[in-house]
This record gives structure tokens, C-alpha cells and sequence, in this order.
């Protein structure tokens, strides 16, 4: 069971951070090239520099969509160099009618190897049911996304009066997760929404972003959830300096993000 496989990467390096590999070429240092061999070299650089620090990563894959067939082959490179104990996830948030939701899955899984993928609900059970087919793997559902706009939709009352999200919750926890390997996306910036979900369904685990750039607290995030919480980290993980000692600077901000958490865990 993969969750296991976060269970130890956090156990073993103290932490539930997760490091999001979303290589912008805008924002890449200036020493490295501005194409897929420059992206290659940076997560590198990354993954070498944090690997001790995180219980996984997370490349988004629109940033190597975005370079094509030279960006596929930069999100594999960039697989291969995350050490094997550490679990990967694919964020892709895929949803599809049951045969094109069969070729994402084997794709995510077994062309490029992950361990877990963000999938989105909205198209239903047959949408996903290929994902959560594979024991071996997790699923990290959309729920509560960070975004403001995620509002528009996910808020909407229910006849109950509850807003969707937590049917969401709901219908994950009770009906999608028979090989236990299901997980929900829920965004730092609802850190309320969060302690409602965790209170609920205190076994989920959570994947959460928005931290950092987008204005999550961490330590709201660590009040509402504690250990269920992978907290993601991106941009000011990755661009925290645009200088050759990147890396060092990246290594920093997650550190710092790793003290408040372990004096938690241990006082
Ligand atoms: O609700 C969601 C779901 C996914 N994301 C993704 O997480 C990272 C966040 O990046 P930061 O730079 O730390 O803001 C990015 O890949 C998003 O696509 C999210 O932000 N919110």
C-alpha cells in the first residue's frame, strides 16, 4: 500500500512537507538554461538539496506539458533523480470517461511510474474508477481547492444546506476508498474547511497546498490537521533566490518550514 510509503518517508526524515517541482522557465536561475536540459538540471538540484527534508514531491505536469515531447522527457529525468523511497505525486488533476480515464491512468502510473495522482470528482465514480483500481498507488481527490474561484462550485449548497465539498468528502471516505488508497486536495487557504473535513473523516489523509504564495498558514493548516497533512510547498520553495546557490535557498525555506512542525512534534 503506498500510503505506507509516505507513512516512512515522513517518519524517517521528520517530516510531511512535500516539495512541488513546478519549473517555470521565467523563473529559472540565470545561469541555466531557459529549455527542458535547464529544467532537468534545477529540479536536480532541488531534489539533491531537499531529499532529506521532504516525505515527497509533487510535479505539476502543465509545466512540462507546456515544452512538449522535450518536457515529457524532462518530467521522466526528473522521476528518476527523486530517491526511491520517496513517494511521487503527479498533480493532474484527470477525470474522464471510463476508457480515456484507463490511458491517464496508465500513463501516470505506469509510463512515467508515480505513486499517487490528483484527479478531480466532477465527472463521477467511472471518471476515477481506473485510478482507484490500483491498490498500489493513491489517489488525492480535488475537495476544497485553494483557489478563490474554487468557491463557484465547490461551496454550493446541497440540499441539506452543506456545502458540495463535503459531499465530496463524504462520497470519498464512504464509497471510493475500498482499497483505502484515496486521499483528498484541500487548499491551506480554508483552514476551517480543513478542521470541518479532518473532523469528519479524521482517517484521509491530506494533500495540501496553497501555503506560501498563495497565503495558507502553516500553522493553521498544522492546527486543523497535524500529522494527516502533506503541506505542499512550490514557488517559494523552488525561486527562493534566482542566484547559482538556488538550491541552498530552497533548502533554507524548507527547513524553516520543518522547525515549527518538529517543535510540534516534539516539545
Ligand atoms: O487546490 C489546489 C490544488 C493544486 N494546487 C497546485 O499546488 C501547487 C501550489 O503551488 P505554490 O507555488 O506553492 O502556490 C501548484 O502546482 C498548484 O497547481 C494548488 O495550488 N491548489
Amino acid at each position: 500500500m503506498v500510503m505506507q510509503k509516505f507513512r516512512a518517508a515522513a517518519a524517517s526524515n521528520r517530516s510531511t512537507l512535500c516539495i512541488g517541482l513546478d519549473p517555470d522557465l521565467a523563473r529559472l536561475p540565470e545561469h541555466l538554461t531557459r529549455d527542458a536540459a535547464g529544467i532537468v538540471q534545477f529540479n536536480q538540484a532541488i531534489i539533491e538539496a531537499t531529499s532529506d527534508l521532504v516525505c515527497a514531491y509533487k510535479p505539476n505536469i502543465a509545466f512540462y506539458e507546456a515544452l512538449g515531447s522535450a518536457g515529457w522527457q524532462a518530467l521522466k529525468q526528473t522521476i528518476a533523480s527523486i530517491p526511491g523511497h520517496l513517494p511521487i505525486i503527479l498533480d493532474a488533476k484527470r477525470g474522464d470517461i471510463g476508457s480515456t480515464a484507463k490511458a491517464y491512468a496508465s500513463a501516470a502510473f505506469d509510463e512515467l511510474g508515480v505513486d499517487a495522482i490528483t484527479l478531480s470528482p466532477y465527472m463521477g465514480y467511472d471518471s476515477l474508477q481506473p485510478f482507484l483500481e490500483r491498490a498500489d498507488k493513491t489517489c488525492f481527490i480535488l475537495c476544497r481547492t485553494s483557489n478563490p474561484g474554487g468557491d463557484d462550485v465547490q461551496n454550493l449548497a446541497l440540499a441539506n444546506g452543506e456545502p458540495l465539498f463535503l459531499k465530496i468528502a463524504e462520497l470519498v471516505a464512504e464509497r471510493w476508498n475500498g482499497n483505502q488508497n484515496c486521499g483528498l486536495v484541500v487548499g491551506a487557504t480554508y483552514p476551517s474547511e480543513i478542521a470541518t473535513i479532518h473532523q469528519r473523516y479524521p482517517e484521509l489523509p491530506l494533500l495540501v497546498p496553497g501555503v506560501g504564495s498563495q497565503g495558507g498558514d502553516i500553522g493553521a493548516v498544522l492546527a486543523a490537521a497535524g500529522e494527516q497533512a502533506i503541506i505542499n510547498l512550490s514557488r517559494s520553495v523552488l525561486y527562493a533566490s534566482s542566484t547559482s546557490s538556488f538550491a541552498e535557498a530552497a533548502r533554507d525555506v524548507a527547513q524553516r518550514f520543518l522547525a515549527p512542525k518538529q517543535a510540534l512534534n516534539h516539545p
